[in-house]
């Protein structure tokens, strides 16, 4: 008996629900340090109280944060645990290399229901952000935990991290080293982040939300774009949390991917 496939197969369900997935993004403390946040928002347990409320899907936290606000998250939503980060007060050229930040086995203590792994592809640092997702990959399918790979295409020869050819590399290379879960950057259109769907050949496909748009609506206009092109949802922050109406975006996003509302149907939940 294979009860590994089936742990996996279990705890995709609790963050996929009929397919589909909206995921809180909620590393930036570290990745981008507290000066992300609002004020009102300084206290973690603030904002993830208001965006698991709201009835997000899944949760992605560092250990550390999934620990101090389990409280917040336990029973209410499904947990991602991220084991890989990297903070901005690194020396600029070690910026493109995330290092170990967990382990799996902190992920299954805390009863995370999948682990999160960053791979640059195209940093000068990839072989060592390889052999740390293997690392993980491999105690991950040991406990039947799904992978989320935050596939980022980033380096000294990537002129534009968004272009659609890129992106398309890094989820092919995202399916290859073996994630469950892809997520990534937006192309821009529903056209070109239908290609990069179809690279994927099937492995769910999340847009990374990326620094908050100027107006509320582009955001979920592309959102909409994103799973109109097959794609599986969002792991969003920045968009939400850096909103005066974090609760209201959640519920227009929810709409979008799980109710496939229109955005011009849900922009009353956040106005
Ligand atoms: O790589 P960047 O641009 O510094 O952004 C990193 C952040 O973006 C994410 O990948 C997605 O969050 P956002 O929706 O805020 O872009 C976070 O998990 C991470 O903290």
């Amino acid at each position: 008996m294979v009860f590994n496939f089936i742990g996996k197969k279990v705890r995709l369900s609790r963050i996929l629900r009929s397919g589909r997935a909206v995921v809180f993004a909620f590393d930036h403390g570290v990745e981008h340090g507290p000066k992300d946040f609002p004020s009102e928002h300084i206290d973690p347990k603030v904002i993830l109280r208001k965006v698991v409320d709201a009835g997000v899907d899944a949760v992605m936290l560092l250990p550390g944060m999934a620990y101090l606000t389990h409280d917040v998250w336990a029973n209410k939503t499904a947990l991602i645990v991220k084991v890989t980060s990297k903070t901005n007060l690194r020396p600029e050229d070690q910026r493109m290399l995330q290092s170990v930040f967990g382990y799996v086995e902190d992920a299954i203590a805390l009863g995370a229901d999948a682990v999160a792994a960053t791979v640059y592809w195209g940093s000068q640092y990839e072989d060592t952000m390889l052999s740390m997702w293997f690392s993980v990959r491999e105690a991950a399918e040991r406990y039947g935990l799904p992978c989320l790979q935050l596939a980022y295409p980033r380096g000294p020869a990537i002129k534009n991290m968004y272009d659609v050819e890129v992106v398309k590399y890094g989820v092919r290379a995202a399916i290859e080293s073996g994630a469950d879960l892809i997520k990534t950057y937006y192309t821009g259109s529903r056209e070109t982040f239908a290609e990069v769907v179809r690279v994927a050949a099937g492995v769910p496909v999340l847009m990374s939300g990326g620094p908050a748009r100027e107006k509320p609506m582009d955001f979920l206009v592309d959102v909409k774009n994103v799973v109109e092109a097959g794609a599986s949802g969002v792991v969003v922050g920045r968009n939400v949390f850096q909103h005066k109406n974090p609760s209201g975006m959640i519920k227009a996003i929810m709409a979008i991917v799980h109710d496939n509302k229109e955005p011009e149907d849900v922009i009353k939940y956040v106005e």
